[in-house]
């Protein structure tokens, strides 16, 4: 395909609290301002099945709703690609990766081979990001950031969960050659400026 006629796919991921929705904003602007036709767009993602995701997922088991994660998936790809056809930018706030880090991290006491089960399920809900931009902060950093500090009930809980996901995401990067790890426990602009450095061409 020739490359001018079709946009590129960067995606953000990192644990919650790790910067990737001020980050994805700030940098659509900067594309935008650079007038680079850019989409700005997000997973669980704005259909009837993110809001599924996001009104009812705890009234659902853990494989429902890896399910339910990978059919959002599916149609939101669908839409991706026509963006990339078209020729714009598409930026998403999670993907795959969130699947394999978070799903992976519920569902490997309870589904055998969880991580090869969650990689076959996506191959053909996804397609592959030119870049995927892993932002790496401690689940301390990212705990206090969003303000879950010290004496909040359920506290511990959520510190090793994000700890499980966030060492997922470090197998997630190892294994995938698009992702790119920046260090987000640096200044936003400091952040910003090395994900600029790593743009793919325009
Ligand atoms: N580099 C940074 N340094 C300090 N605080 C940050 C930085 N990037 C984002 N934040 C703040 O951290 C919080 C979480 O950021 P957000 O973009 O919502 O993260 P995510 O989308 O990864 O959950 C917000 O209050 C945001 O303003
Ligand atoms: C896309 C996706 C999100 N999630 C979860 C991670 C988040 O806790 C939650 C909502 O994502 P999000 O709105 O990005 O939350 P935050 O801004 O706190 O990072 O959905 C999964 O568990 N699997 C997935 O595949």
């Amino acid at each position: 395909m020739n490359s001018a006629a079709k946009g590129r796919f960067i995606v953000f991921e990192g644990i919650d609290g790790a910067g990737k929705s001020e980050l994805s904003r700030r940098l659509s602007e900067y594309l935008a301002s650079l007038g680079i036709d850019t989409v700005l767009t997000a997973e669980p993602s704005n259909s009837w099945i993110g809001d599924v995701l996001r009104t009812e997922s705890k009234t659902t088991g853990p494989v429902a709703n890896t399910l339910f994660y990978v059919a959002d998936r599916a149609e939101h790809t669908s839409q991706i690609k026509k963006w990339l056809n078209s020729g714009r930018w598409v930026l998403c706030d999670r993907y795959v990766g969130s699947t394999l880090a978070y799903q992976g991290a519920l569902l490997s006491d309870k589904v055998e081979n969880a991580w090869n089960w969650l990689k076959e399920i996506n191959r053909p809900a996804a397609i592959s990001p030119d870049v995927t931009f892993l932002l790496k902060i401690s689940p301390e950093e990212a705990m206090n950031r969003l303000n879950l500090r010290a004496g909040i009930p359920g506290r511990f809980e959520k510190f090793n969960f994000l700890k499980k996901v966030s060492d997922n995401y470090d197998l997630v990067a190892f294994e995938d050659s698009s992702y790119v790890i920046v260090d987000a426990s640096m200044s936003r602009d400091d952040v910003f400026s090395y994900v600029l450095s790593r743009l793919p061409e325009i």
